[in-house]
């Protein structure tokens, strides 16, 4: 099939990608020029594990092209896709400028019939609005709409587009169910099929849902460290449940990324739109902020109270690991706050740093982790990158100022870390003292 996908972000460009790899002729399509040009160069803009060498073979291959002309990308195509970003405006709601733009291009070339589906986070309602906006611009409606929502997540896109556990198709037509079918045929996946409505809900209820969890784990974490129990144990426990299941109960600093703050304030918006007050998710959000400034209060502990001038070592600013994305990072208010305390510090991350120093005024960074703890009062995990599980943490001993370790993600566990000497602390676990050195200082 012929796809042409506007707006060549995170997800456009995974998507077009993927799409490409499993047969179809992809056009990916963006008004950023600089973006599409340095695409033309074989530069990718994002990092995401195993997306350089897809692009490359498919483009190789011939079935996947960027470009900034439109006309190029839609006339030929069955299905058009709209991926551009639907951020959030001050007051919560969403923004649906890019969208609107994207489907008033793609109406000026519009002759034949084609399926525009809309694969951006919509708030409910919106697809059945581009529809018309779509209808008046184009000043027909030889077309199909249908919400096709991405569930893929930051720094395993790849992996999860070719195993998506399912694929949701909002659709008012047999036409459009039937192009949705062939284009996702070799992903051989579930499909739910629905109309634009439900469609549009089922991707605010994931990730309310996701985020939930999260939220929930973090309080009872919040509860362990004050009953003496355990919270790894306590989500090792109620995951063996098949009800409850292993995933998204990893206590720690909590979420971020420009998914789950964005998603929980659109679907209290769109609650709120229809007079219904979503008490749970709001709860969620309020949960997740201050959960972030859990480490400033352990650290604060762990060195005396006063941080002003104290040089703090900070591993992790990504969202999350393997990715080099610091929207929405929780790391971004916890450095503020730092800053505010007047605490000298330096970071380090595998990726992200050149993102982090461009949201982040004055943050200074360091290209290894044992430069970044060289000479630290302590140092604080706030991603938990799989290099920083294997750091050897006897060399930290000896070049740390002060052996303490705030561990926002839990990422040592607490028998090795007994057999250390750290004043370590961590998210729903016990505190660790030094040797010689009684709890509660
Ligand atoms: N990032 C993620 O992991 C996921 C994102 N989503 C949703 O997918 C949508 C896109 O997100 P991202 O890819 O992260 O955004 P992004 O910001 O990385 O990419 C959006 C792209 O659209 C382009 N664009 C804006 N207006 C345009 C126009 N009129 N014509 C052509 N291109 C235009 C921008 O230049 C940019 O390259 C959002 O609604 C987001 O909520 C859904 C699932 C996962
Ligand atoms: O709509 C979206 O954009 C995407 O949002 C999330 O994906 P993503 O934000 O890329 O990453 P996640 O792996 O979900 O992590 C989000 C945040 O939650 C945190 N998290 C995750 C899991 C957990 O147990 N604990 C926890 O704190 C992560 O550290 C991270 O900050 C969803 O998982 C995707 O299904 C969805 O498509």
């Amino acid at each position: 099939m012929n796809i042409c996908i506007i707006g060549t972000g995170y997800v456009g460009l995974v998507s077009g990608a993927c799409y490409s790899d499993i047969g179809h002729n992809v056009t990916c399509i963006d008004i950023n020029k600089e973006k599409i040009e340095s695409l033309n160069k074989g530069i990718v803009p994002i990092f995401e594990p195993g997306l350089e060498e897809l692009i490359k073979k498919n483009v190789k291959a011939d079935r996947l092209k960027f470009s900034i002309e439109f006309e190029q990308g839609i006339q030929g195509a069955n299905i058009v896709y709209l991926i551009v970003g639907t951020d959030p405006l001050s007051n919560g709601e969403t923004d649906l400028t890019y969208l609107k733009e994207a489907a008033k291009s793609v109406a000026k070339y519009l002759t034949d019939y084609k399926l525009i589906a809309i694969k951006s986070t919509v708030p409910v309602g919106t697809c059945r609005k581009i529809k018309k906006l779509i209808t008046k611009e184009a000043g027909h409606s030889n077309f199909d709409i249908a919400s096709n929502p991405e569930f893929l997540r930051e720094g395993s896109a790849i992996s999860d587009t070719f195993n998506m556990e399912r694929a949701v198709f909002g659709v008012e037509t047999d036409r459009a169910e039937k192009l949705l079918r062939k284009l996702h045929e070799k992903f051989k996946t579930k499909v739910v099929v629905t109309n634009l409505e439900s469609s549009e809900m089922i991707k605010y209820a994931a990730n309310a849902f996701l985020a939930t969890k999260i939220s929930f784990i973090n309080e009872i974490a919040n509860v362990c460290e004050k009953v003496g129990a355990d919270v790894t144990k306590v989500s090792e426990g109620i995951g063996l449940d098949h009800r409850i299941s292993p995933f998204f109960l990893n206590a720690g600093i909590g979420y971020g990324g420009s998914c789950f703050p964005k998603d929980t304030s659109s679907l209290v918006k769109i609650a709120e739109e229809v007079g219904y007050d979503f008490k749970i998710v709001k709860d969620v959000e309020r949960v997740n902020y201050e959960q972030r400034f859990k480490v400033i209060e352990k650290l604060k502990e762990a060195i005396g109270g006063k941080l002003k001038g104290k040089r703090i070592a900070v591993l992790g600013l990504a969202f999350k690991p393997n990715t080099d994305d610091m929207r929405g990072a929780p790391s971004i208010d916890i450095i503020y706050k730092l800053q505010q305390c007047e605490a000298n510090i330096i970071a380090y991350d595998p990726i992200a740093s050149e993102n982090a120093k461009k949201i982040i005024p004055n943050l200074k960074t360091t290209n290894s982790i044992l430069e970044a703890a060289n000479g630290a009062h302590a140092l604080i995990i706030l991603t938990e990158w799989p290099e920083f599980q294997d750091i050897d943490l006897e060399v930290l001993e000896k070049i740390m100022d002060n052996n303490v370790i705030i561990d926002g993600r839990n990422v040592f566990s607490i028998s090795m870390m007994k057999s250390l000497d750290f004043y370590y602390a961590s998210i729903g676990r016990e505190t660790i003292y030094p040797k010689g050195k009684k709890s509660s200082q």
